[in-house]
């Protein structure tokens, strides 16, 4: 289990975790999520006892995490798979890991079968492409068997299999009753890997959530389809909806619910073909929910918005 609690850290003047309290439950996926820039790593850090925070705390199966004794045994993480020693070996570079933590030497192949790095366990790290260096981050994560997992964008770099291979992986890990948190910045990738989403913006949260609430709690529009279009929509924009008139004929009408169109079309004695609300994909609840916590924001989204 990882609890947040009343976290604040500033840089200087600027507030990177606002006041942020959430707790990532055991046997679950969660993924966090936040536009660039909305803190995740921040808060990554401060669990880890990175960072020290202006205010709150971060706890690890309820203890801050630099007090554990053998930490790897409770928490593997994965927060920069950049940083590591190009000219060592992935198997070196696990087993100086295993040794200098008091974890069997065994564990080292056992975790490189596990990542998929078995064949290339003896060439250097240098020469190894971002994925890989994803698979070993995830690997040195795995080290200790830890019930506490926590990776910070580890789907960055991974091609479609190897992101396959990581949702597989975590979903087995959370079925065996471990907590796993993966980051993310993109929604589309996390949305079939999590069960559970944490949402930030600009430090603060947004949402905390089932995966499968989140694009329910949004309803993008209602589709309607009447012999009548025309005059169905004259009179639904005269009572304040707003109706785009679809290439096939359809209505797609915003501001409005289902039995509020009902209403308008039965007092227009409007014959309905089709009333059916659409729910957002869940890239649209995503950026719905995060649009006014944006902190990088091109012109022309702000010109759209
Ligand atoms: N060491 C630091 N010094 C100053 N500002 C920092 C530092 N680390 C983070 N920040 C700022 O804190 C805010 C949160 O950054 P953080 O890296 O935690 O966001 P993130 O959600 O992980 O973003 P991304 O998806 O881009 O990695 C940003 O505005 C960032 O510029």
């Amino acid at each position: 289990m990882i609890e947040v609690q009343e976290l604040t850290m500033r840089y200087g003047g600027k507030i990177a975790v606002d006041d942020l309290s959430f707790t990532v439950k055991p046997g679950l996926v969660t993924g966090f999520l936040g536009p660039n820039g909305a803190g995740k790593s921040t808060t990554m850090r401060a669990v880890l006892g990175l960072e020290v925070p202006n205010a709150g705390k971060a706890l690890v199966n309820g203890r801050p995490y630099a007090s554990i004794l053998k930490p790897m045994r409770s928490m593997g993480a994965l927060l920069d798979a950049g940083a590591v020693h190009g000219g060592r070996s992935a198997h070196a570079h696990l087993a100086c890991l295993a040794r200098s933590n008091r974890i069997g030497r065994a564990r080292v192949a056992d975790v490189l079968d596990q990542v998929g790095l078995s064949d290339v366990a003896g060439k250097r790290i240098g020469g190894f492409s971002l994925g890989m260096r994803q698979r070993l981050g995830i690997g040195v994560a795995l080290l200790g068997d830890p019930g506490v997992l926590m990776l910070d964008e580890p789907l960055n770099g991974l091609d479609p299999e190897g992101i396959r291979w990581l949702r597989d992986l975590l979903r087995s890990l959370a079925a065996e009753g471990r907590t796993v948190l993966l980051s993310s910045h993109l929604m589309n990738e996390l949305a079939l890997t999590a069960d559970h989403v944490i949402v930030i913006g600009r430090g603060r949260l947004i949402a905390d959530t089932a995966m499968e609430e989140l694009a329910g709690n949004f309803q993008r529009d209602v589709l309607v389809r009447t012999p009548d279009p025309e005059r169905l929509a004259g009179m639904l924009r005269a009572h304040g909806a707003t109706v785009v008139c679809e290439d096939d004929g359809a209505l797609s009408v915003r501001g409005f619910d289902a039995a509020e169109i009902g209403v308008v079309a039965l007092d227009g004695r409007i014959a309905l073909a089709e009333l059916a609300p659409r729910a957002a994909s869940l890239e649209e609840a995503f950026m719905r929910l995060t649009e006014d916590s944006t902190e990088y924001r091109s012109s022309l989204q702000e010109a759209g918005r």
